[in-house]
């Protein structure tokens, strides 16, 4: 049957992670095979690795927490585009695709093309965009890149005015050879206390 489809990211030791962050580590501290009576696993890795949210908390002090996040921006209908992402991800980009009452945007960029490695360089979101999305009733905007921003950036300008218009923003996603199109959507935070991000398993269900 397989309904729903796992646009997540595998988590292991080989996990791409952010230049000089906590990579992901999974190790037994009870092991069956040493005498234990059960396996008991413990997980160390980075809020911002692999297929994750950012709470508002990540770029602002005064931001929300990943447990203060309205769980309805994260199930419900998503609508999947590809875009031609060149330098910057503007309004351009989305000449003719109409996403009136779309509250869940997935951008496919095709950007991150080895998802083995962490990308020397990706496109970024332009600022304007933001407005632009939310205007249209945009509240969640996913995509297949381990940031909004360029890599280098120190001031985050996309994940701020993103932010600011209300638009939460899902990171690392396994989009290629996903059709473009109209799915629902589930990508859970944990119920992380103090989260500044949070890994999600996000899957997708094609509607209709
Ligand atoms: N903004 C990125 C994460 C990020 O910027 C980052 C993650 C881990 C360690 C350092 C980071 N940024 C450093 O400038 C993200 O939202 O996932
Ligand atoms: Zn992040
Ligand atoms: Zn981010």
């Amino acid at each position: 049957m397989n309904l729903w489809r796992d646009i997540s990211q595998r988590l292991n030791e080989n996990t791409p992670y952010w230049p000089g962050d906590t990579p992901y580590s999974y190790r037994l501290n009870s092991s069956i095979a040493k005498g234990s009576s059960v396996n008991v696993g413990e997980i160390r890795m980075s809020t911002h690795l692999g297929t994750h949210i950012d709470a508002p908390f990540h770029f602002d002090e005064n931001g929300k927490k990943i447990i203060e996040l309205d769980l309805d921006l994260y199930i419900g209908p998503a609508l999947l585009v590809k875009i031609d992402a060149a330098k910057s991800i503007g309004v351009k980009a989305f000449t003719g695709i109409d996403f009136t009452g779309i509250e869940r945007l997935l951008l496919a960029t095709g950007q991150w093309k080895d998802l083995s490695r962490f990308p020397e360089w990706i496109p970024t979101i332009d600022p304007e965009l933001a407005p632009y999305l939310a205007d249209r009733g945009v509240k969640l905007l996913g995509l297949d890149l381990p940031s909004v921003d360029y890599l280098d950036s120190k001031e985050l300008p996309a994940h701020h005015a993103l932010s600011g218009c209300g638009i939460h923003i899902l990171e690392g996603l396994v989009l290629e050879s996903v059709e473009p199109g109209l799915y629902d959507l589930a990508a859970l935070p944990l119920a992380l206390e103090e989260g500044d991000g949070s890994p999600v398993r996000a899957v997708l269900k094609r509607k209709g």
